[in-house]
């Protein structure tokens, strides 16, 4: 897109002003990129160097979203003789063009990005023919397919914000990664170096505002594999990194972290302030709030994360900080601390002491669509043997293990629904008996320094023993912040409510 369709005076960023990088994801790009423009970048520009980081659109949910959609496709160009892939990204195509008509007023900006829309899109379509010839999609091309989700709503997002008079620049992160390497390189060195390559790239931009996709190409061993979905975050905080920025915002349809999930706990209470280690630990585990490699990278180059809302942008949100030091230094200038209140008394609301130890567990969460893998020794191996084998079985069908149980003959697993499950199932079969439960979750209690709460997981059990939600599976020790259990999924929502009013809302006084 030109300038020749900006306003002769376009709003531009200053170049005298500090960094931030705004991450906008999913859900918020398909449903408010009028708030989007209008209330957060327009007014962050008057005071801030703004750089934005998008997801690809989602409509209603992530689990409808064009990500999960593109994998839809994939899957059906690789069924022979399907053309399934063509309609559904017919479908994405359309409802990108109709979100485009929905708020663009300048007809020749509208014009261009329709054109460039319905480009990508038989691009791909062209490539899922291609893939379907050959009856392969490797995680490369797998990567690739999904990385044009990112780069059809960043192209929606910069021509947005022009039609607003935005000098605004779509940067398409595609080849970002100019070194090939393999997978033992996805370490903290490739992220440093990552971090200073997009900001590299990004500062090309001058004065105009950067709209970067949250896609960043080819990363050791594949992005979706060794990264994950939601990897739009880590993208947002190497940028920040790399930018030295003063803030990276993640900005979503919800105003920060909260107890519970807000959907589903009523009374669920947003947290202002959150450990990195406990922001993670709620992402594991069902809380989809922060990809869990984000903080990493921010926090050790000491820059705050705020999580905000889209549609309540004055809202303070929720800073993940990793030190006493840290809080008083962004408190303080963002003006969470105000007349009487100290930081002490934020911290004791949040229930940290002053040297930043818990009196009392931080958020609960629940992790849907687990399977349990219950397997008994045939007795044929040593124990350690026997163990061996089934995380070879496990790593060579790309099963991912979330909780674990054992006994020197017995494993109980926990795990999600990626992967080979069926022929991972047949080699776990020849070292003993297997049984495998289907509809269970795993509900976890998270809080900093879990381990030293005395009678914490005693109260946990009694409390959903009470409540009649049987426990098939316990895991406590592995990490120090978070005791987990797995249960009937029926029985979720009302777990997750007990353990929230009884642990988490209703506070012993300390
Ligand atoms: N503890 C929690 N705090 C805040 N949100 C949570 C929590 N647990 C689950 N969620 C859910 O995570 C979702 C994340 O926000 P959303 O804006 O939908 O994500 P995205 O950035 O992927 O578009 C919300 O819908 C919210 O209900
Ligand atoms: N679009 C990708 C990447 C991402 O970061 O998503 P979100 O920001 O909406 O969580 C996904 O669905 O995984």
């Amino acid at each position: 897109m030109t300038a020749m369709h900006l306003p002769v005076t376009p709003i531009t960023n200053n170049e005298k002003f500090p960094w931030i990088v705004q991450k906008f994801g999913g859900t918020s790009i398909g449903k408010y990129l009028e708030n989007i423009a209008n209330d957060i970048v327009k007014p962050y520009l008057e005071v801030r160097r703004v750089a934005l980081v998008c997801s690809a659109r989602s409509g209603e949910t992530k689990a409808k979203g064009t990500t999960n959609r593109l994998l839809e496709a994939s899957k059906e160009a690789l069924k022979k003789d399907s053309k399934n892939y063509v309609r559904i990204v017919d479908e994405i195509c359309q409802e990108h063009v109709k979100s485009s008509q929905s708020i663009i007023m300048n007809k020749e900006i509208l014009k261009e990005l329709e054109k460039q829309l319905i480009q990508d899109c038989l691009k791909l379509k062209n490539f899922l023919e291609a893939a379907q010839i050959i009856g392969e999609i490797t995680p490369r091309s797998q990567d690739s397919i999904i990385g044009v989700g990112e780069k059809l709503s960043c192209r929606i997002i910069t021509a947005v914000l022009q039609d607003k008079g935005i000098d605004a620049e779509f940067f398409n992160l595609d080849d970002v990664i100019d070194q090939r390497l393999d997978e033992n390189n996805l370490n903290q060195k490739f992220y440093d170096y990552l971090a200073k390559r997009i900001a590299d790239v990004v500062s090309k931009c001058g004065n105009r505002v950067p709209v970067i996709t949250g896609y960043f190409g080819q990363v050791p061993g594949s992005l979706l594999n060794n990264i994950g979905r939601g990897y739009t975050d880590l993208c947002s905080a190497l940028l920040a990194v790399g930018l030295g920025a003063k803030e990276l915002q993640v900005w979503k349809e919800v105003d920060g972290i909260f107890t519970a999930d807000p959907r589903k706990v009523s009374n669920a209470r947003l947290l202002p302030i959150i450990t990195p280690e406990e922001a993670s630990e709620l992402t594991y585990y069902g809380s989809e709030v922060i990809h869990p490699f984000t903080m990493e990278q921010v926090i050790r180059a000491n820059i705050p994360i705020r999580i905000k809302n889209v549609i309540n942008p004055s809202g303070k949100g929720t800073i993940i900080f990793s030190d006493i030091n840290e809080v008083i230094k962004v408190t303080s200038k963002k003006g969470l601390l105000s007349g009487s209140r100290c930081i002490s008394t934020l911290l004791h609301e949040n229930g940290y002491h002053v040297d930043m130890s818990r009196r009392h567990p931080t958020a609960v969460t629940i992790k849907n669509n687990i399977i349990v893998i219950n397997i008994h020794s045939n007795r044929k191996t040593m124990s350690h043997g026997f163990l061996a084998q089934i995380f070879i079985a496990l790593d060579t069908y790309g099963i991912i293990v979330d909780l674990i149980s054992t006994s020197e003959v017995h494993i109980s697993m926990a795990l999600g629904v990626e992967g080979d499950l069926e022929r991972a199932l047949k080699e776990l079969e020849k070292l003993g008996t297997v049984d495998v439960l289907k509809n269970m979750a795993i509900l976890s209690l998270v809080g900093k320094q879990m381990k030293s709460m005395v009678g914490i997981a005693g109260k946990m059990f009694s409390t959903l023993a009470a409540a009649n939600v049987n426990i098939e599976m316990i895991s406590q020790g592995a990490s120090e912040i978070n005791i987990s259990c797995v249960i009937d999924e029926y029985n979720a929502d009302k777990a997750l409510n007990i353990i929230h009013e009884h642990l988490i809302s209703n506070l012993p006084v300390l």
